[in-house]
């Protein structure tokens, strides 16, 4: 890539020193500058795509971010150089590029970099798409091997990872992943989790016995992956298993592939829940995993929400731990009214979308938090507590000389005067408790709770002074 020869004045494309004539759009080269530029800064593709630096290198590709002239926005640009390949090596390189591009441009999911264009020059295929800022997971966790994940960032990463995958699978035809791994899983330190290269992900094909080439990473790659069966979604919901499992435990899968040893702290319900599941998502024999990422992320939300609830984890209390390396897409939404970049004005996802923090277990699916009935009901039986003794004082003259004859009567009547009260308590204790789980707010339930007390305790004053004065005293007084 750094040994391109000379570049079109017109169109920017990469032609052999020999050339006389631009290959791509038949330009003359007679006035492109010699020798051609020979590091990447001084590389300006398509005429508007300046080459920075250098972030990444795959098998046959190289990664850079460039700066698109046009629109100053940072974007990556993927270059696959077949120089010096093998004519198999050619095939390979060029069959992933067209199936990256091909499944790329039909897709789009915030944990996914958009591609914006592709074309090639003489020496190499290039793909241009959202810059990430970040690292891969497998970088991070070289870096911070003696520091395990903690469950609720384990979880949180699990959900988000079965949001996208759940995406990829809900396709039609469905997309199978096929190498999902910690290199392939971008974090970012505004609060992103991406996935990214598609080079070996392919589409499902209904019936068909089994992939012709074996597929995948050792570790993370199920077994039919290595050619026995087709690969289905199950195939992915095996390496979604396996990064879970390395995450909570710290041990790589490569190093012992098809073995995960029990997690540790599985008197906690949490940890044994997610234990359970890890398990069967990492089952040789596919049909025992779980039947979708759908359902995977069911799982993980109600650990969740278990883990939440026995922590006492609240917003409040989880925010710090974001504080760490990264922060994840779970608490960044985009902002819904994100445009679609048209080639001709190229515009980072990551510079479009406003991060806000929403820490529930529910924010990391897409789905709205359920409503917080019993915040209503308690206020609602609070009011009703509140206006009883109007009320009783009203029908008190019809009353109170059938309460003083019949103590069965008058118990029952305090009961209804005291029970909107009792209640108002009950539910705003129970919407407060859901209130805390979903990561909503539960001022309502604290201003039914309070009043459910403050009448209750009125009403019991109230219950003591009838009492004391219309039962014990009433012979007594009746003889003066
Ligand atoms: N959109 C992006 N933004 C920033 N960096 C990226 C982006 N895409 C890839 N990278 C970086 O470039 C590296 C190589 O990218 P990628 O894995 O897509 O290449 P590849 O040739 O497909 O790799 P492989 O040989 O593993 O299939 C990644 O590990 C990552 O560090």
């Amino acid at each position: 890539m750094e040994q391109l020869g000379i570049y079109c004045p017109h169109c920017g494309a990469s032609n052999h020193k020999e050339e006389v004539y631009c290959f791509a759009c038949g330009h003359t080269l007679a006035d492109a500058e010699a020798p051609a530029a020979t590091t990447a800064s001084e590389i300006l593709l398509q005429q508007r795509y300046r080459l920075l630096n250098k972030v990444g290198e795959g098998g046959f590709s190289i990664v850079y971010r460039a700066e698109d002239i046009q629109t100053h926005q940072t974007v990556a640009v993927k270059a696959v150089s077949l120089r010096g390949l093998s004519t198999q090596e050619k095939i390979e390189a060029t069959d992933a590029f067209n199936r990256e591009v091909t499944i790329l441009t039909k897709l789009t999911h915030r944990s996914l970099p958009r591609l914006y264009r592709h074309f090639s020059d003489a020496e190499c295929w290039y793909m241009v798409m959202d810059y990430i800022e970040g690292e891969t997971l497998e970088k991070y966790l070289e870096r911070h091997q003696q520091m395990p994940f903690r469950l609720e960032e384990v979880l949180d990463i699990g959900i988000i990872l079965c949001d996208v995958l759940d995406y990829l699978h809900s396709n039609q035809p469905p997309i199978i992943f096929r190498d999902l791994k910690p290199a392939n899983i971008m974090v970012t330190s505004g609060g992103y989790i991406y996935v990214i290269d598609f080079g070996i992900a392919r589409q499902f094909k209904q019936g068909k016995p089994k992939d012709t080439i074996p597929f995948g990473s050792p570790g993370y790659a199920a077994p039919e992956q290595y050619g026995k069966a087709q690969t289905t979604p199950r195939s992915d919901i095996y390496s979604l298993g396996a990064i879970l499992h390395q995450l909570m435990t710290g041990s790589d899968p490569s190093q012992s592939p098809f073995a995960f040893a029990p997690l540790s702290n599985l008197h906690q319900q949490a940890v044994a829940k997610l234990d359970t599941l890890l398990q069967r998502m990492v089952t040789l024999d596919s049909q025992q995993r779980p039947d979708s990422m759908a359902e995977v992320r069911e799982s993980l939300q109600e650990i969740s929400r278990i883990h939440y609830y026995q922590q006492g984890l609240s917003s409040q209390y989880y925010r710090p731990s974001l504080s760490r390396a990264f922060q994840t897409a779970a608490y960044a939404q985009p902002l819904p009214s994100t445009p679609m970049p048209s080639n001709a004005g190229v515009v980072t996802f990551v510079q479009q979308q406003q991060i806000f923090y929403a820490s529930s277990p529910f924010a990391q699916s897409t789905t709205p938090p359920p409503a917080n009935r019993y915040q209503l009901y308690s206020i609602l039986c609070s009011l009703v507590g509140i206006f009883m003794p109007p009320f009783l004082c009203l029908a008190s003259t019809q009353i109170l000389p059938l309460l003083q004859q019949h103590i069965p009567t008058a118990l029952f009547a305090y009961l209804l005067l005291l029970a909107p009260s009792v209640l108002g308590i009950v539910f705003g204790h129970k919407g407060r408790d859901f209130a805390s789980q979903t990561g909503t707010s539960a001022s309502t339930a604290t201003v039914g709770l309070t009043l459910g007390y403050i009448f209750t305790a009125i009403y019991l004053v109230f219950a003591l002074c009838f009492f004391s004065t219309t039962i014990l005293l009433a012979p007594h007084m009746s003889g003066f």
